[in-house]
């Protein structure tokens, strides 16, 4: 079975108390962090020298999306900081496949983005230059919207194209991610879920996200059987 991932969105963190906030969320894979340049989307959030310190203290790793401008110039910078994973939007760089191959050979798994109204037919040919393909599950840009329906069947079609070519990439899903919309994405073909409001608005977010973790895993285990 393709293993679930949870991995919570530190838009919706704490940033006063961040070293803590991130000790309580030590059982989730990876850490989602959402840069945001006020060009790509309506928000300004964090860039490079903050993320390098979230990285020094984060005891999971970092998995940066970065919903900025100008990916193939600012992309790399992420990678040379250790990141484990790199995503960059689709709609944003110029020459995606290029950009893929320097994130890896800068040692990060790379992560192509789509927003939720950018098909994913011109890029299923380079399939094989991803780690991880990310379809968001809302417009880019603020945490707490609700989940679209209308990305499951883009979802369906990507992960039917991923099992057909027999190459291993993983699909994460980003926005309105709950233990009701888990099952959706999960059954649709997600393997990797974003959760902001989710998990920081809970009283205990660790038990949030293995809830999370829980319900997408029955769902992959059952689509599996
Ligand atoms: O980056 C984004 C939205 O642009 C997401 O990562 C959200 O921050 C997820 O938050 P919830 O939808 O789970 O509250």
């Amino acid at each position: 079975m393709t293993q679930c991932c949870i991995n919570p969105s530190i838009l919706s963190a704490d940033f006063v108390n961040l070293e803590a906030e991130l000790k309580r969320i030590s059982n989730a894979d990876a850490v989602h962090v959402d840069v945001m340049d006020n060009h790509f989307v309506p928000n300004l959030t964090i860039g490079l020298p903050v993320v390098q310190r979230i990285q020094a203290v984060s005891p999971v790793p970092l998995d940066a999306h970065l919903m900025i401008a100008d990916a193939d110039r600012w992309a790399p910078g992420f990678a040379d900081a250790g990141l484990a994973s790199v995503t960059f939007h689709a709609e944003a760089a110029i020459a995606p496949i290029k950009l893929a191959r320097e994130l890896r050979a800068r040692g990060a798994k790379a992560g192509m983005a789509l927003r939720p109204g950018t098909p994913v037919e011109p890029y299923l040919d380079m399939l094989s230059e991803l780690d991880m393909l990310l379809i968001m599950t809302v417009e880019p840009g603020f945490g707490g919207q609700a989940f679209l329906d209308v990305t499951l069947p883009k979802i369906r079609r990507a992960r039917n194209a991923i099992d057909g070519s027999g190459i291993g990439v993983a699909i994460q899903v980003d926005g309105g991610i709950t233990e009701d919309t888990i099952a959706r994405a999960a059954e649709a073909g997600a393997n990797v879920f974003v959760a902001g409001s989710a998990v920081y608005g809970a009283d205990d977010p660790a038990a949030a996200i293995d809830r999370l973790r829980q319900a997408g895993s029955e769902t992959l285990r059952s689509a599996a059987e």
